[in-house]
């Protein structure tokens, strides 16, 4: 059950494998049977769902069935067995220390467009964008979570660090060779063990 701001009412999911969203249709919102609205104090039946507030939950609970905090998108680019890792230039807090490229999704954009917008924004190249790659990471200090993509370079153009201080190609075995930030943690353990053993 949650609680959204600014709404004075309970969002309740019924989870049960036979509750089956409908889809939209001419004339009448997206509806969920798995969600339904509940004013503090009430028990039993649902109340009707409001649609304005239906449309705009739906959106945010099927929101690649993400948790409601912003999403921070990053790009798990491999070529050749190496995973390519950012320095922060900016701000002072956090410059010197690496990531993934990637940022904030922006309202009404996907995941996966915001990751091609921000590759094209920080590294001036074009990806395909794969599968989600570890868990989804709540952010220290920050009401986001991290969510990482696989993700591949398109042709032969090499990625500029147009926002970040460096850029490196790393092997598995030197992941630790940079100080990442601490969300990172379990997702470059998840692309250490989908990456092969380097050859010496
Ligand atoms: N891009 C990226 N951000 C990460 C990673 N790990 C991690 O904790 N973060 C954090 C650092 C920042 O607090 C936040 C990303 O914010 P950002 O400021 O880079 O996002 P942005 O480029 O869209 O924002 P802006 O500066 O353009 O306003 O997520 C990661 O691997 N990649």
């Amino acid at each position: 059950m949650l609680t959204l701001p600014g709404r004075r009412c309970w969002l309740v999911a019924n989870l049960s494998p036979n509750c089956h969203p409908r889809p939209q249709s001419a004339g009448r919102p997206a509806s969920c049977p798995r969600l339904h609205f509940r004013r503090p104090g009430t028990i039993g039946t649902p109340d009707a769902a409001d649609p304005t507030d239906s449309v705009a939950l739906l959106s945010l609970v099927r929101n690649e069935r993400t948790s409601l905090l912003p999403v921070i998108v990053g790009a798990a680019l491999i070529r050749a067995g190496r995973l390519l890792a950012c320095a922060r230039a900016r701000p002072p807090e956090l410059a010197g220390w690496w990531e993934l490229p990637g940022g904030k999704v922006e309202p009404g954009e996907s995941e996966r467009d915001a990751l091609l917008r921000e590759c094209r924004e920080e590294l001036a190249v074009p990806v395909i964008v794969g599968d989600q790659i570890g868990p989804t990471v709540p952010i220290p200090g920050r009401e986001a979570v991290l969510k990482v993509y696989l993700a591949t370079l398109v042709g032969e153009a090499e990625p500029q660090p147009l926002e970040h201080a460096e850029l490196r190609w790393l092997a598995p075995d030197r992941f630790d060779s940079v100080a990442w930030l601490p969300a990172d943690a379990p997702i470059l353990a998840a692309i250490h063990g989908l990456l092969p053993a380097p050859a010496h």
